[in-house]
């Protein structure tokens, strides 16, 4: 049972949820690429190995690169320092800005936890001008754990407010890593579906999806009131 008496936390994922960054990050992943005088991966590729963090990102272009993977750390360090203030082809999906709006307004306390590190999180939060919108944000270096491990979603619900031993609220994000850890930490999941998911939405674990934020604050209100 997860009733909230108050409106109930909703907990946000960033990239494939809230943001497509796979553009960005693919640009980036081109230019570390290219120094090193390696051929460029496509945006498919790239979008494919998002979700994890940067760490588990860097080990897949590894892999499919053929670099040898003692190059893991100093990649994710060109990564990083090229990274943090690359945002000009990242964009909010379709009706995020009113569907965040409109659930502030209702009073639903909101929070984002994302695998991305904590410095790009909220530059991006920044850049679109909806920091203030959340209470509290956890990036995937906040804490030892990430996501698909509880904890990282665990500490989103605390920072709102919610019961530290039985978290109450719901968690809206797009991949199997979200799917896993709304499971993880016993609380309804949302699924974006036009995120960067690779299963079927059939074979993913949630309690209801959409593709189309116009849609999410009457999901939230249903999933509140049923759970
Ligand atoms: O893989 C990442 O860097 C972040 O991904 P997430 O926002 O979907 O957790």
């Amino acid at each position: 049972m997860n009733t909230c008496f108050a409106p109930c936390p909703v907990v946000f994922d960033l990239d494939g949820t809230l943001i497509d960054s796979a553009p960005d990050i693919h640009a980036t992943v081109n230019v570390v690429l290219r120094q090193r005088n390696v051929p460029p991966l496509t945006l498919d590729q790239v979008r494919g190995f998002i979700g994890g963090g940067v760490d588990l990102l860097w080990r897949r272009v590894i892999a499919a690169t053929g670099l040898p993977v003692e190059a893991h750390r100093d990649m994710v360090a060109a990564f990083m320092a090229r990274y943090e203030d690359a945002n000009a082809l990242t964009r909010l999906y379709p009706n995020v800005a009113d569907a965040l709006s409109v659930l502030a307004d209702r009073g639903y306390p909101l929070g984002i936890c994302t695998n991305k590190p904590l410095g790009p999180t909220r530059a991006i939060l920044d850049h679109f001008g909806i920091t203030g919108l959340f209470g509290a944000i956890i990036g995937g270096d906040s804490m030892p754990q990430k996501k698909p491990d509880a904890a990282p979603l665990r500490a989103a619900f605390t920072g709102l407010g919610a019961d530290p031993h039985s978290p109450k609220g719901v968690y809206v994000g797009d991949s199997e890593f979200d799917a896993e850890c709304a499971a993880n930490t016993a609380v309804p999941f949302l699924l974006y579906t036009r995120g960067y998911r690779k299963t079927p939405i059939g074979q993913m674990l949630h309690t209801a999806n959409f593709d189309d934020y116009g849609q999410l604050p009457l999901l939230v209100e249903e999933t509140v009131a049923i759970s």
